[in-house]
């Protein structure tokens, strides 16, 4: 129940244009019941004339059709008008609860998405998103307020006609409300776990996609396939019961009712005859056909509007879970980065409470200076720079820049002064340009273009047919991991940033491009704070501290000279890369 006054919460956008089409529509709905009176006005005059042997008024006839025609005509317009008005109010609404969940995804903390599969959280945006607008605000909202109108509509009018009817016709109404909300605590359930298994079968896609050389690689092609096929059969079995719930009690249901109530009818007016004469003119049953007829529509769409809508519920609770999130608290106060001074003061830090990743670290990198941290994979390495990018705070300890204790400054203010080049870059959709400025229109193409020469670049957009105005597609896929690596330099470069941060930088490439790469590392790191995460120690030779990290307590730290004389795990570790064995 909370849900659905959440989601009706919505209707505070474009409730005028809601209103207009709500109103339109009952308009519409009342010349479309109206207009079998006008018939059965007709049918009664006819017969009327044609047993007293009258004649036939044409005139008034043709003048009664018109007006049946005109109500018809009217009725459509004013409908056709309304759906489209309700239905830009669906789209709005649609529009806003998935501005609202893209933009808090935006702000949630990096930990929000530890452990979650992209795939699932892309189907909340998109499935989620989509089944609320199209089951709840459209069909729900406006759809079964057509199909309430018609209901209630033809219930003030058989009324009207028959008050005899009104009793049989409300104790049907209330057998349709008992058996939907058993059919709704029937279903309920199994649209939650459908919604469950669609993010399921997006996360595999997605892996799929985004690993597809792997899975190729390591021959789990089979393997991935079973997983999919396991899936998706309790995705089928869930579909076909819901089937089963659907056919056998919805729209079967409504057939079996309008069987019943037309026999009913009949019977009750064999019952009016009285020495033949049926109670009733011809007119008067036409109308009362005709309602009883029209009634059934609105029953079985408003039934089926109501299952539609149980499942935009189950999408609109996995939605406003990630709406409920509690975004980052982040302080106003800008951080002010003039020299890039960084400080770890006894800093311990841990994902999760159980496991302490970062145990009493203390570092100090002043402006100009290059540290490199060295370890075996999970050491920590990572994590410090996460840290310092606040993408998590420690549980212990200050993290200092420039001798101001980042935990009380602006997140967004302390990451502008940061550049980062990852091991894998990953590029946006776009152009090179818009890569390397991230769409910032202060960054004019002819400092992209300078950025890109000074880090050695030139060549590779020297063999681009449009430049830097080359498409990325793919995320870069189309660009070797070097050239990315030298995009990404020059996004560091040219946003100037007072830290820089180098993720395995040289990597994965050829020793050519490695001197290339180490060219740009030489002109990107002058005058900054160089944090460099490398695994290749031959390439950190000259830095000013080395760090090594094991099981994230910092084991040893100097130059690399005072390492190799301390003799212990970095010279270890030195001396088995020399020979050719990977750390
Ligand atoms: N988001 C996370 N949630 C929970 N634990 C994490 C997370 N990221 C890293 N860890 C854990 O923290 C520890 C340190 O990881 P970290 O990534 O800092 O190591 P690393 O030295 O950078 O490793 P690598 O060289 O392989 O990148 C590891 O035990 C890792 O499993």
């Amino acid at each position: 129940m909370e849900t659905f006054k959440r989601l009706l919460t919505y209707y505070k956008y474009k409730w005028p244009l809601y209103l207009t089409g709500v109103i339109t529509l009952s308009l519409s709905t009342a010349l479309s019941l109206y207009s079998p009176i006008i018939n059965g006005e007709m049918i009664d005059y006819i017969s009327s004339q044609l047993t007293q042997g009258a004649a036939i008024d044409f005139g008034y006839v043709f003048r009664l059709f018109g007006i049946f025609i005109l109500l018809i005509i009217l009725s459509a317009s004013l409908q056709y008008i309304s759906n489209y008005m309700l239905q830009r109010v669906a789209n709005y609404q649609g529009k806003v609860i998935r501005d609202q969940v893209y933009t808090r995804l935006q702000k949630l903390p990096v930990s929000f998405f530890d452990n979650k599969p992209p795939g699932q959280i892309a189907s909340r945006i998109i499935n989620d998103t989509e089944v609320i607008r199209q089951n709840f605000f459209h069909s729900f909202g406006s759809q079964s307020v057509v199909n309430l109108m018609y209901l209630v509509g033809i219930y003030i009018a058989v009324i009207l006609v028959m008050p005899e009817f009104t009793l049989p016709m409300t104790l049907l109404i209330i057998f349709i409300i008992l058996w939907q909300v058993g059919y709704i605590r029937l279903t309920t359930p199994l649209n939650a776990s459908w919604r469950e298994m669609e993010g399921s079968i997006n996360t595999q896609i997605s892996d799929l996609i985004q690993g597809v050389s792997m899975v190729q690689l390591y021959h789990q092609e089979d393997k991935q396939y079973q997983d999919f096929e396991a899936t998706k059969k309790e995705w089928i079995a869930n579909r076909d019961k819901s089937v089963v719930y659907d056919t056998v009690l919805s729209w079967n249901l409504s057939n079996f009712l309008r069987l019943l109530v037309t026999l009913g009818l009949m019977i009750y007016l064999g019952t009016r005859f009285v020495d033949g004469v049926l109670g009733y003119t011809v007119g008067t049953l036409y109308i009362i056909m005709n309602y009883v007829e029209r009634l059934f529509g609105p029953i079985g769409m408003l039934i089926q509007q109501i299952v539609q809508s149980q499942q935009a519920l189950a999408g609109a609770k996995r939605v406003f879970e990630i709406l409920d999130q509690v975004p980052e608290d982040d302080s106003e106060e800008m951080i002010e980065i003039t020299q890039g001074n960084v400080v770890f003061n006894q800093v311990t830090f841990g994902y999760t409470e159980e496991q302490t990743v970062l145990k009493d670290i203390n570092l100090k990198a002043d402006k100009g200076e290059t540290v490199a941290l060295v370890g075996h994979t999970g050491s920590g390495k990572s994590s410090i720079i996460n840290l310092l990018f606040r993408f998590y705070d420690p549980q212990e300890g200050d993290i200092l820049i420039d001798n101001q204790r980042i935990v009380e400054f602006n997140r967004d203010s302390i990451r502008q002064e940061m550049g980062i080049v990852l091991q894998d870059p990953f590029l946006f959709s776009g152009t090179i340009a818009t890569n390397v400025s991230m769409k910032n229109p202060a960054i004019t193409d002819e400092q992209v273009m300078d950025a890109l020469e000074k880090v050695g670049a030139k060549p590779l957009i020297d063999k681009l047919a449009k430049g830097i105005h080359e498409p990325v597609i793919e995320k870069g896929q189309t660009l070797s991991s070097g050239e990315r690596q030298l995009i990404s330099f020059d996004r560091a470069l040219v946003t100037d940033p007072k830290i820089l941060i180098l993720d395995e930088a040289t990597s994965h490439i050829d020793s050519q491009t490695e001197e290339l790469i180490q060219q740009a590392i030489n002109v990107v790191k002058e005058g900054r704070t160089t944090f460099i995460i490398a695994h290749r120690l031959s390439t950190i030779q000259n830095a000013d501290q080395i760090l090594v990290l094991e099981s994230g307590v910092i084991r040893e730290r100097g130059k690399h000279s005072q390492l190799m004389q301390a003799n212990g795990i970095y010279a270890e570790m030195f001396r088995m890369q020399a020979n050719g064995t990977p750390s």
